[in-house]
């Protein structure tokens, strides 16, 4: 089983004040940073989809991906889906770039869960679709999905049977939207999350 993984970093972060939410700090580094050291161990090749220049991720050294339409996270899927299809991978594992906390085993429990489908992931009674697993097999369906004007993550989860795969602990998908939830972040952090 070969798994590519990809950090969802193509967001405007209107609530975070539109920063680019991939170098917001979190314990004085930036969140992609964070989200790297956590999926990198997980997958074979591991790229950052995320629109404008690329070269704000150079120090990082992982492929960037722009979005093929501009229509949110599943954009950024889908050019993730081309990109481990070209290399003969399985399938491809993302997360949001501002989700520090990610369990280090995100991976293999969707693979688990999904059985050769895709899969996401749930904790505390609530689904994290941009979590999830997705076949590589599912890129031209995918292009027609967004053609045809749909958007939705969980949409799309759901049109392929999306399996769930739970995960104990709530807190590792705590993700940072607004200023008032990086304190939240910062004293998980201090707690040894
Ligand atoms: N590739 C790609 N990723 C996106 C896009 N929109 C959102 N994302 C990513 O999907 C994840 C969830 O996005 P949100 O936090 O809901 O949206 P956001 O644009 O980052 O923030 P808001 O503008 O405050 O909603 C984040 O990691 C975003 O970077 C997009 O158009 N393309």
């Amino acid at each position: 089983m070969r798994l590519y993984g990809l950090i969802l970093a193509g967001g405007q972060g209107r609530r975070m004040g539109g920063t680019d939410k991939a170098f917001v700090t979190l314990a004085g580094r930036p969140l992609v940073r964070h989200v790297a050291e956590r999926l990198a161990p997980q997958v074979e090749e591991l790229a950052i989809s995320a629109n404008g220049d690329p070269a704000r991720f150079a120090q990082l050294g992982l492929p960037v991906l722009p979005d093929a339409h501009p229509q949110g996270p599943l954009s950024g899927v889908l050019a993730g889906l081309r990109w481990a299809a070209a290399a003969e991978a399985d399938a491809l594992v993302t997360a949001p770039v501002d989700t520090p906390f990610l369990p280090g085993d995100l991976a293999p429990r969707l693979w688990l869960a999904g059985d050769g489908g895709c899969a996401v992931a749930e904790a505390g009674g609530r689904t994290h679709p941009a979590c999830g697993l997705w076949p590589v097999a599912l890129a031209e369906d995918l292009d027609r999905w967004l053609a045809s004007g749909e958007a939705r993550v969980m949409g799309f989860a759901a049109r392929h049977g999306a399996a769930r795969a739970g995960f104990p602990d709530e807190n590792a998908f705590l993700n940072l939207n607004a200023p008032e939830d990086l304190a939240r972040a910062e004293s998980l952090w201090r707690t040894g999350a």
